[in-house]
């Protein structure tokens, strides 16, 4: 008999089982106690079982098998919660051989002259002396004549004893003083016990039929689906989880920033190409050919082709192109190409410019686009066809030459915006801002001077973020300068907020990563990509 009968065994409590159980298959799984809780209905029609037998394997299988007996309607059962008394180990050991008071009396009564007191933890132990000793003195059993020892009487009964073994064998103590005193000598423990009263349910029967669960093309040839039993339909029971695509967080943040967007009366700007000249992405900004952001440490070149056309019109009839910008005004590239020129090199619109030899090669290089600033520069350069009012935004990647860490990839995404307008200022822009940001649940801003070579003023967005409790840097903006809206021919009186924030930073801080190679890249998990919900901006 293997152990894993031997609960099973235990289990079935009547010793009439016994024989019974033991010629059971033993490759019964412990965890199926089926059979022999049908097996005992058969012989009595209200059997108990204790929780208790299965002290490595408590009254979850046992609830288990009779739940899936009661299902089918094999069996009925209740539950009955009783608190029982059991010995605690020291409680065995007396039960066994005696309190301390009996030992002590033991070895009293047997020396006829007294005993030294001294002599006494040598014979029955430190501990059984010490507690034995005053337990004897105040049962009256023993008395101290000078240094000695001495019986009173001949023979004692050793209550602790008794009481210990009537809990062994019922579980319970009438006596309620005892059993308080028992308690307090941690010689017995108060305990739950789950005792299962079953009986046979209409469908009873001795062996517990396989039903099967699907009808196969197998038995209805052999024909053996008319003798089998089917499983009912569990129609509570969830599906099993289909496969399906998720989006990516970034996508599910970038989509409520989409909706903040558009709420507010924005147009999204085609972003669709991550290769740029350095004319769009740096001269028509206003950057100086030196600035270092154009160093190859900071900004990825192609090498092939290594050199672009100059600007040009794409494709005027772009569908993804605002709606504000549809112009049927040509627009002068060579003549924009000539203001730029100018307006580094020399000067011009009222700005005495850098004054360097400015070249046109590095104009035309072709680099991965630093910011997404560059697109917005080509649709102010076509709004101006037709100056007027509008807000654009767009979200999407851009790349720098960045060492990567925790916080920092080579590519990211950039969610940015302008707003042009006649007679804005920069308290405009502030005021927009705080109204922006309180859409993302941000509702304390700090503004920090800075410097942009396109804008001026140049402002640093700070949000004080409630959930991390500090204020975290958020953004970048300020108004594009005179020397790029007018060479792109915009009238003086226009003004261009502009800004940009990081994707990443709001989704980290959201979905609470720290790494954001976490979230991008090789290292990903796809389970946390499918199993978070989409999150909402508002919230912390
Ligand atoms: N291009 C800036 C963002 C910005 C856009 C427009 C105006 C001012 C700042 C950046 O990379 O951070």
């Amino acid at each position: 008999m293997n152990t894993i009968w031997k609960y099973q065994f235990d289990l079935l409590m009547y010793d009439r089982w016994r024989g019974q159980t033991a010629e059971v298959d033993t490759a019964v799984m412990a965890s199926d106690l089926t059979k022999p809780v049908l097996d005992a209905l058969s012989e009595s029609d209200a059997p108990l079982l204790s929780s208790d037998a299965f002290p490595s394997d408590p009254s979850a299988t046992v609830k288990a098998a009779l739940d899936r007996l009661e299902s089918r309607d094999m069996v009925k059962y209740e539950a009955i919660n009783t608190e029982v008394l059991t010995l605690t180990a020291e409680g065995e050991e007396i039960a066994a051989n005696g309190s301390h008071e009996a030992k002590v009396f033991a070895v009293v009564v047997a020396a006829m002259d007294g005993l030294k007191i001294t002599e006494l933890p040598g014979i029955v132990g430190k501990d059984n002396a010490k507690v034995g000793q005053g337990n004897a003195f105040k049962r009256g059993w023993i008395k101290k004549d000078n240094d000695l020892l001495r019986a009173t009487t001949d023979s004692i009964v050793d209550e602790t004893q008794q009481h210990l073994l009537t809990v062994q064998k019922t579980k319970t103590l009438a006596d309620n003083k005892a059993m308080q005193d028992l308690k307090r000598r941690k010689l017995i423990v108060l305990s739950k016990e789950i005792t299962y009263k079953f009986s046979k349910g209409p469908k009873y029967a001795r062996e517990l039929v396989k039903e099967e669960t699907d009808l196969t093309p197998e038995m209805i040839a052999s024909g053996s689906w008319k003798t089998a039993h089917f499983k009912p339909y569990n129609f509570n029971a969830k599906g099993a989880p289909t496969t399906a695509g998720t989006l990516h967080p970034l996508n599910k943040v970038r989509q409520e920033f989409r909706n903040i967007f558009f709420e507010m009366g924005f147009e999204e700007m085609p972003t669709n190409r991550f290769v740029e000249t350095g004319f769009w992405n740096f001269d028509a900004l206003f950057v100086p050919q030196q600035h270092p952001a154009r160093d190859l440490q900071d900004t990825f070149y192609i090498s092939d082709p290594l050199k672009a056309d100059g600007p040009r019109e794409d494709d005027p009839n772009d569908p993804h192109l605002p709606k504000s910008l549809k112009s049927d005004k040509p627009l002068d590239y060579q003549q924009y190409w000539d203001n730029v020129k100018e307006v580094h090199q020399d000067g011009k619109f009222g700005s005495i410019g850098y004054r360097y030899p400015w070249n046109a090669d590095e104009s035309l290089r072709l680099v991965l686009r630093t910011h997404t600033t560059s697109i917005s520069t080509y649709m102010l350069h076509k709004l101006a066809a037709n100056p007027r009012p509008v807000r654009y935004f767009s979200i999407d990647r851009v790349f720098r030459n960045e060492a990567v860490d925790a916080t920092h990839l080579a590519e990211f995404h950039q969610i940015e915006g302008v707003i042009a307008d006649f007679g804005l200022t920069l308290g405009g822009l502030i005021g927009f801002m705080e109204v922006f940001f309180a859409k993302m649940g941000i509702h304390q801003l700090r503004f920090k001077p800075a410097y942009n070579p396109y804008t001026e003023p140049s402002m640093e967005i700070f949000g004080y973020h409630e959930g991390l409790g500090k204020w975290v840097e958020i953004g970048n903006s300020g108004m594009f300068r005179p020397e790029m809206l007018e060479a792109m021919g915009l009238p003086k009186n226009m003004r261009v907020y502009g800004w940009g924030l990081s994707l990443e930073r709001p989704t980290m801080i959201k979905y609470g990563v720290s790494n954001i190679r976490e979230l991008l890249g090789h290292k990903v998990d796809l389970n946390f990509i499918e199993t978070n919900p989409a999150v909402r901006l508002e919230k912390d």
